[in-house]
């Protein structure tokens, strides 16, 4: 238990402080607390003595009054400081998570899910902010107070100091194996937790596909899965708790028995004052009464200690470019030389090198599932080479920070994501000290300005969530002019397959024309014309570079290219073989 008290601190750390005054007002209060005890000394002494006057009413009351106000004082704002402290730290943490997502490898996601994530940022931390304080407060005030007590008992009379021990320690037996069968248990209901989170998550993304296809019974088939094993969790470790809390109770109220028992017998036996005696009869019960709730409260320690290890580990993954530098490239060309890279043990990309001058075109095509995109992230460090080595101005993109390679980079995406922002502010995300003349040019010249200020709040209108309430080619559109404002020297872009209605088209392509304008260009290609036009051709299938080289020796170097194109004329379709699609 004080190991894990321990472990909160250390993870608090600057916040720490805060909740260390929290503990220091825990303190007092146990102090205050512990004053009742002295003021019934005081009238059971004046009792027996017959010796009662006003000034042991008053004395007796000044006490109980200071007790009382120094307690809902000291209570207070040792809640005050735990909440504070426990909501800064969970605030900084998780910006401290979301900074930290960004500089993390690929491979971290594709092997966490979702909903793990998302619980850990979301859930577990909430477990940090709202039952750590609590749980911290209970357990460590009532030990404080114990102590306390035990002090004064002892102060009294040893004896009874003894038995007041004795029990705590039979108490802390039970409560150590309460902790180690929490131990045991509390995964499963972290774990719980976070699948009923990625349920959930998926359920809400997928719910256009859920809608269409009718699934909703299904899919809340798998949500009420989640749920019923969530609840499972939470009722099985309730359950499991009830015989430790039940065992600690008894404990604590067979020692009560075991002072008064104690103190009888003491005064019977004529080593103990009558005084004394009463005293130790009269708050018998009152001595573990905190401890008790500290006991029950304990239980989810371990909760808490289990959601710490949680944040932990995401701040434990090593991040990309731990050992990056801040770099000016010298010129834009890219090369790789013999890379290659899998996806956990699957070969994606198989010894392709490349080499890719500045202000040139790459179109790239191939197969469906040939490797174009995953090529594409390699070159963006979105993923790590396992072999080879790929290089911007001739220095290797591993030696650069994140933030100083993807500087150079914009990013044009087929599947768009716009925030649920204005679309100012999605423009700006390209660069956001853009005035607002910068961004009404950038949309400009992705065709854009139009539809935008014919929009009841023009820029200003916000976007539904995942950009809900604007078309496809709108959507594409704006991300270009997002790509456009960031007027970064190379551009990677995916070129559009859905959402192109003729109209939208011709847009798109003055788009595009404006975005790659004097600008070095990857593109994932699938119109024939922008293939055509490219300075080279990559033939990309089954992650291998199987061709290079411009639309006219390709076409007459004869094979898959050549295919792929005698196919597209001859209007056979974009098939390739028997189900493959071909990008071109
Ligand atoms: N995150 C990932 N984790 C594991 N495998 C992946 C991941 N992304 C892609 N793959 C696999 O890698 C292979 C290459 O995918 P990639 O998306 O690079 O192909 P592509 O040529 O761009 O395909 P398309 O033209 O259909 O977009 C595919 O077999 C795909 O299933």
């Amino acid at each position: 238990m004080f190991s894990i008290i321990k472990h909160f601190f250390a993870f608090a750390g600057d916040h720490r402080k805060r909740l260390q005054l929290g503990i220091l007002y825990a303190f007092l209060n146990s102090i205050f607390h512990a004053f009742q005890i002295g003021a019934l000394y005081i009238v059971l002494m004046a009792i027996i003595n017959d010796a009662v006057t006003s000034s042991t009413a008053w004395t007796s009351f000044a006490i109980m009054f200071v007790s009382m106000v120094g307690g809902i004082v000291t209570k207070d704002a040792s809640t005050m400081a735990d909440a504070r402290g426990s909501f800064h730290l969970c605030a900084d943490k998780r910006t401290e998570i979301g900074d930290r997502m960004k500089y993390m490898p690929m491979g971290y996601f594709n092997s966490n899910s979702l909903g793990s994530i998302t619980a850990t940022v979301t859930s577990t931390m909430e477990d940090i902010q709202d039952i750590a304080p609590r749980v911290l407060d209970k357990t460590i005030h009532g030990f404080i107070h114990a102590a306390v007590i035990t002090i004064m008992i002892t102060a009294f009379d040893w004896r009874m100091g003894l038995i007041v021990i004795v029990g705590i320690l039979f108490f802390l037996l039970v409560n150590l194996l309460m902790q180690r069968k929490a131990e045991a248990i509390s995964p499963a209901r972290v774990a719980a937790q976070s699948a009923l989170v990625g349920a959930v998550l998926e359920y809400v993304q997928g719910i256009g596909v859920v809608r269409s296809f009718n699934l909703a019974r299904e899919a809340s088939k798998t949500i009420d899965r989640a749920i019923a094993e969530c609840e499972k969790q939470n009722i099985g470790l309730e359950l499991a708790f009830i015989p430790f809390m039940f065992l600690q109770s008894l404990i604590l109220k067979l020692a009560s028995v075991g002072i008064v028992a104690g103190a009888i017998f003491f005064f019977l036996n004529g080593t103990m004052e009558l005084s004394v005696t009463l005293m130790m009869l009269v708050s018998a019960f009152l001595i573990y009464s905190q401890l008790e709730t500290a006991g029950s409260m304990s239980a989810l320690l371990r909760t808490v200690d289990l959601s710490i290890k949680r944040v932990e580990a995401i701040k434990g993954i090593s991040l990309m470019d731990e050992a990056g530098r801040s770099i000016v490239p010298r010129d834009f060309a890219i090369r790789g030389e013999g890379i290659s890279f899998s996806y956990d043990r699957k070969r994606i990309i198989d010894n392709v090198s490349f080499e890719i001058p500045q202000g040139s075109s790459v179109a790239i095509v191939g197969p469906s599932g040939g490797g174009k995109t995953t090529l594409c992230n390699l070159i963006t460090r979105f993923w790590d080479v396992d072999e080879g080595a790929i290089t911007l101005g001739g220095r290797n993109i591993k030696d650069y920070t994140l933030d100083t390679l993807l500087a150079n980079f914009s990013m044009v995406f087929q599947r768009v994501y716009l925030f649920n922002d204005t679309i100012a502010n999605n423009i700006k995300f390209g660069n956001p000290d853009a005035t607002m003349s910068e961004v009404r040019e950038a949309a400009r010249k992705a065709c854009c300005d139009d539809f935008i200020m014919a929009l009841p709040d023009g820029y200003d209108t916000v976007v539904g969530e995942a950009g809900a309430t604007i078309s496809g080619g709108e959507k594409q559109r704006i991300s270009i002019a997002r790509a456009i404002l960031k007027d970064a020297p190379i551009i990677i872009l995916d070129e559009a397959t859905a959402n192109v209605d003729p109209e939208n088209e011709s847009k798109l392509q003055a788009a595009m024309t404006e975005l790659t304008k004097n600008k070095t260009v990857i593109m994932i290609a699938h119109r024939l014309k922008t293939v055509r036009n490219a300075d080279q051709i990559w033939v990309l299938s089954g992650g291998r570079m199987i061709q290079q080289g411009t639309h006219d020796r390709l076409m007459a170097e004869g094979g898959l290219y050549a295919d792929f194109i005698g196919m597209r004329e001859k209007s056979i379709g974009w098939k390739l073989g028997q189900l493959e699609t071909a990008s071109v």
